[in-house]
């Protein structure tokens, strides 16, 4: 069964020049692919525009042509969650795995794996934590000698580790983890919703009707005949519209209310201030120099380093049935800015940029991987509704765009042109703390910090800000992994 989606229709600005020579296109949607939405892409489905790209690029990464064969896909993304020590994913692609005849042997852990395999496990490790460590003498390692891996095949494992690295980010920051691992840690209430119908109307936001019922989470498929969902122009924020929802149960209620009744931004501003700070700024007309432009990176960089989020008692020690997916466990995050006397530069995105770069070789290297990666993270940059917290008709794009450069800024990674100063004008030390722990140490992320972050935004708005780490994210981690690449091949 396929269904016909509006591509490009709503890319915004910066996809334009891009994409102009295909706006009218369509992608059909095989929905007989489709199979396994779970949890995870269920809350996705809270945002329409963004979970069709991400479920393509899922499904060709995981399913579609490429060079590694399956069992090795399945276990790639055991060992990248397993790094993040992420029960939810790990069993669901062990499940997987078997399921697609994979070697039960290989889950008694890296010891049992073919020596190929076990040999790409260094870069998942620095990918996963400080991909700025990358050298291009680690592709040459694996690409040489008895067993090696082509080219394409090594691309192929990086788009794979750094899918699941971020969107066991995800995972942990939405926190889904709680009902389907069994183990304990502190986690967030129940998952609140599916796909978010379309909805033309423009009623106010309704936070008690984001939320669903267990049931309906279970068993609910998402209705792609309602793929319009909102956009740049007006369209109203998920949650908004008149779905059939189980808002009766009232323990995903009261999770979702004990939220919302909270008293607005103790820990921060309030979203008029946002919008009036976002609006100062827009006015703003001075231009700054090149030097003070990169002084202002340095303070939002060095700020980071210093953030008290990810004190060490707050480790979590790797649970001991996923200890077999990893080694070195001690390998974790290590603050860009305090790298020390490694000797290694800022990533500067006017010298490597995805844009310019990243896609066209991944591209070349693993079919067509580039467009879907492409158009996912075009979607997650550019996915807005025009509100906040219930007000509508807000241009929040200096909000998301200060939230996405300063992702990539704790991987060190800069953008040039951009104003870091807007970073610590528009983002509050707390959402600066949640955005840290979600990309560093997800694992770590507790309902304290979900709920004492953006606490007048919807639930939905919390899921976007998610995706938004999730994409930065995988993104960074792929500038790193393809300019090594780059560096290698030249
Ligand atoms: C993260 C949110 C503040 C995004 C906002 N709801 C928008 O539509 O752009």
């Amino acid at each position: 069964m396929y269904y016909a989606v509006d591509y490009y229709a709503d890319m915004g600005q910066i996809s334009q020049d891009c994409f102009a020579a295909t706006k009218t296109g369509t992608f059909e949607l095989d929905m007989d692919e489709l199979d396994d939405l779970d949890q995870v892409t269920q809350v996705i489905g809270y945002h329409p525009q963004f979970h069709d790209h991400f479920l393509r690029t899922q499904n060709f990464i995981m399913k579609g042509d490429g060079p590694l064969p399956n069992d090795y896909r399945y276990y790639l993304a055991i060992i990248a969650a397993a790094r993040h020590q992420c029960p939810y994913l790990v069993k669901r692609y062990e499940k997987e795995f078997i399921n697609q005849g994979g070697d039960s042997a290989w889950l008694d852990g890296l010891d049992f794996i073919p020596a190929k395999l076990r040999a790409i496990y260094d870069i998942n490790k620095i990918l996963a934590h400080r991909p700025w460590l990358l050298r291009k003498e680690h592709i040459e390692r694996l690409t040489k000698g008895k067993n090696s891996w082509s080219l394409s095949e090594v691309v192929h494992a990086m788009v794979l580790l750094s899918h699941f690295h971020s969107l066991s980010s995800f995972v942990f920051s939405c926190g889904l983890t709680q009902k389907l691992d069994g183990l304990s840690s502190p986690k967030l209430k129940s998952p609140p919703a599916v796909v978010a119908s379309p909805t033309t109307t423009n009623t106010p936001l309704d936070p008690q009707k984001t939320v669903l019922s267990e049931i309906s989470l279970n068993n609910a498929k998402p209705d792609y005949n309602s793929q319009t969902a909102a956009n740049n122009n007006g369209g109203a924020e998920p949650g908004s519209g008149n779905a059939t929802r189980g808002a009766s149960d009232a323990a995903a209620l009261n999770g979702y209310l004990a939220t919302a009744q909270q008293p607005p931004q103790q820990h921060g501003i309030s979203v008029e201030a946002l919008m009036e700070r976002m609006k100062v700024l827009s006015q703003k007309q001075d231009e700054c120099s090149e030097a003070e432009l990169s002084s202002r990176f340095q303070k939002v960089e060095q700020q980071t380093a210093e953030l008290a989020a990810v004190t060490p008692e707050a480790a979590v020690a790797v649970p001991t049935n996923l200890s077999h997916y990893v080694d070195d466990a001690n390998f974790i995050y290590q603050d860009f800015a305090r790298r020390g006397t490694e000797n290694i530069n800022t990533f500067r995105i006017q010298d490597y940029s995805w844009e310019d770069h990243g896609y066209s070789l991944v591209d070349r290297l693993y079919n067509d991987v580039g467009t879907f990666l492409d158009a996912k993270f075009r979607a997650a940059y550019n996915l807005t509704y025009c509100t906040m917290g219930g007000i509508k008709n807000v241009d929040t794009s200096k909000f998301r765009r200060a939230i996405w450069n300063y992702i990539q800024c704790i991987y060190g990674i800069r953008h040039d042109d951009y104003d870091y100063g807007e970073v610590n004008q528009l983002l509050v030390r707390p959402l600066k703390m949640f955005i840290k722990t979600a990309c560093c140490f997800p694992e770590r992320i507790t309902t304290k910090d979900y709920d004492s972050v953006l606490v007048e935004l919807q639930d939905s708005e919390k899921v976007h800000v998610n995706l938004m780490i999730m994409e930065a994210r995988n993104q960074a981690e792929l500038l790193y992994a393809l300019r090594e690449i780059m560096r290698y091949m030249t």
